[in-house]
């Protein structure tokens, strides 16, 4: 199509638009790049922080925050999905000291929840997800984790959950820098209802969100449901 520029011959605004912005301008959802360096800066000190807190955790002490974590879990998918029989619910297989939840893993496929797993095909791209079931025998994939083999089914989670480092109150997490899970819900239509786990301890005031964190629907901890808080609902 070629383009009119009416009779006057000019185009109503210069093809550059910041001809038009006032000088004085300020734009709040702009990043200011120093801001953005030092919350990069700190979010790397908090994880190692954080990192290094979990796993001085005993194995007692895990298995007891693991156990509490499968039986919130458990309640929310009675309350709020009808137990997920028949949905899509991604996990994640246990790395670097996280709660091992595979235990509710094999528990909701033998009553006919369909799991799946977090796979990292592209660096830098929103994450894909396969099928998994107690039969499957894993592959080492990207950063070494264990994922299905790449004939597993490729599946989109209905409810998926979100392994946090750090949490804070209004519901953003913190993970392990490679920003896949924010890519992965910017990118999901419709957005998985997605529940971050992570311990009590990894409470942050706030994790300075960035335009880029998309906060979770959930968090769970030991304690129970941390976000949203029932007085705000
Ligand atoms: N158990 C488990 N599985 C999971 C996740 C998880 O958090 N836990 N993920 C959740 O997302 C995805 C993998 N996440 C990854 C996150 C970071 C890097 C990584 O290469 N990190 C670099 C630092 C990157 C940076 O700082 O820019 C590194 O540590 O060297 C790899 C995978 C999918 N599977
Ligand atoms: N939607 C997105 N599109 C492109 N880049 C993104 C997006 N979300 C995050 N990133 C990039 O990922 C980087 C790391 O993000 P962030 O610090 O939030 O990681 P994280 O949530 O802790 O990591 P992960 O989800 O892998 O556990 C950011 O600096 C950002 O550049």
């Amino acid at each position: 199509m070629t383009h009119d520029p009416g009779e006057t011959g000019r185009y109503a605004s210069p093809p550059c638009l910041a001809g038009e912005v006032a000088p004085d301008y300020f734009d709040p959802l702009a990043v200011d790049p120093g801001q953005a360096r030092d919350v990069a800066r700190w979010r790397r000190a908090e994880r190692a922080r954080l990192r290094a807190a979990r796993q001085a955790q005993s194995l007692e002490m895990r298995r007891t925050v693991a156990q509490a974590l499968c039986g919130h879990l458990r309640d929310l998918l009675a309350s709020r999905f009808e137990r997920a029989r028949g949905r899509v619910f991604s996990a994640y297989w246990p790395i670097k000291g996280e709660p091992d939840l595979r235990p509710l893993m094999a528990e909701l496929h033998a009553a006919g929840v369909i799991v799946a797993l977090p796979v990292v095909e592209v660096k830098a791209a929103p994450l894909i997800f396969r099928r998994w079931t107690p039969e499957t025998r894993m592959a080492r994939g990207d950063w070494n984790i264990p994922v299905p083999p790449p004939g597993a089914d490729p599946l989109a989670p209905d409810i998926s959950l979100a392994p946090l480092m750090g949490w804070d109150a209004a519901g953003y997490r913190l993970g392990y820098g490679g920003g896949y899970f924010d890519r992965t819900l910017a990118a999901r239509r419709p957005r998985p209802f997605t529940i971050g786990i992570g311990l009590q301890a990894a409470r942050l005031a706030t994790i300075y969100p960035q335009p880029h964190d998309i906060p979770l629907d959930t968090i769970l901890t030991e304690a129970g449901v941390q976000f949203p808080k029932e007085s705000r609902r």
